[in-house]
């Protein structure tokens, strides 16, 4: 669906975007992550063609981006940050101007259901001066998805909404891509990106850091598995025993609950369990305590930097 390959672009030199090599299957709801400045906008400029690449190829829907190339375009739907609206037309009106615009069969049926969707329908007969900002970014969700595109491109598309309109936004996105629409999500709201997307790209400095599932990125940022371990008894006696075993990070140890840090490289908890029976103790409960994105990733800082490539490094 997206694919960019080697995909470069210099400001004076400066490399806002590094060599980028994006892979966005048909299907995928794929968030695109990255710092202040990491390059994310200057990509998808690059994506929608706004601004030329340095150097690189960029294939949207299997064709190669090329200037002038409009009919790639119209099979894609875009929400950016920034909206231009006419403030003198009502909702009703705008989106009448791109139904007719993109020829969208059954087109009144399409605004109300979508707007409908957004909770919007009692106000598609204002002015869309009188819309809020949280409104406008609603509004233009359907207009991005008026014509049925098969690819959404959403550059932070929650960043004015409130809790009930992110649910909202969060379903419609959901239930478009069970339609079959997929859908790239560039967001700094890591909580919202964890919810939705399958497969995630990770840049900082105009580079891709890593570019895996949900899960795999978590694995990876988290340097420590965290357990919470009950035992039949006191047991601080085992902070040395537990302490000497190079995969152990930290350990932790409270009457007969034991916080433990486990190294991630292979799942330590059979020996960790081993040792602890092997000692004379009953394990009551064990507990993993998952980790979020968003804790785990707070920033990208040259330490979980260093835990995104290491994986790459060793394959
Ligand atoms: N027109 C330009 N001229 C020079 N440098 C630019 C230009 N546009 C972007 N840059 C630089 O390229 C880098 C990437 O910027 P970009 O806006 O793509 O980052 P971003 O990941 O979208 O950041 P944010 O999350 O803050 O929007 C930044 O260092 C920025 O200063």
């Amino acid at each position: 669906m997206i694919q960019t390959i080697d995909l470069c672009k210099e400001y004076d030199g400066f490399k806002a975007v590094d060599n980028l090599n994006l892979q966005v299957e048909k299907g995928d709801i794929y968030g695109f992550l990255g710092p202040n400045g990491a390059g994310k906008t200057t990509t998808i400029m690059m994506l929608l063609g706004i601004i030329p690449p340095t150097s690189g190829k960029i294939y949207l829907l299997g064709e190669e981006l090329k200037e002038g190339n409009i009919d790639v375009k119209r099979r894609i739907g875009v929400v950016s940050e920034n909206q231009y609206f006419y403030k003198e037309m009502t909702a009703q009106e705008y989106l009448e101007f791109f139904a007719e615009l993109y020829e969208v069969p059954n087109a009144q049926k399409r605004i109300d259901t979508l707007m409908e969707a957004v909770g919007l329908q009692g106000d598609k007969n204002k002015k869309l001066g009188a819309y809020s900002k949280g409104m406008q970014q609603k509004l233009a969700f359907v207009r991005a998805l008026l014509h049925d595109p098969e690819l959404l491109i959403l550059d932070e598309p929650v960043a004015n909404l409130d809790p009930t309109s992110i649910k909202q936004i969060r379903d419609l996105i959901e239930e478009e891509n069970r339609a079959g629409r997929t859908v790239f999500i560039s967001s700094h709201l890591l909580s919202e990106v964890e919810k939705l997307c399958k497969k995630v790209a990770i840049i900082n400095k105009g580079k891709l850091l890593a570019e895996d599932t949900m899960d795999n990125i978590k694995r990876k940022l988290s340097d420590a598995m965290h357990l919470q371990v009950e035992l039949d008894r006191e047991a601080t006696e085992l902070q040395p025993v537990l302490q000497s075993f190079p995969w152990v990070r930290s350990v932790s140890i409270e009457n007969n609950r034991l916080e433990i840090a486990l190294s991630t490289d292979r799942d330590y908890r059979l020996e960790l369990s081993k040792t602890i029976f092997e000692k004379g103790f009953f394990i009551l409960s064990m507990t993993l305590k998952e980790m979020s994105l968003e804790e785990a990733f707070i920033t990208i800082t040259q330490h979980n930097i260093s835990l995104l490539t290491r994986g790459e490094a060793q394959q």
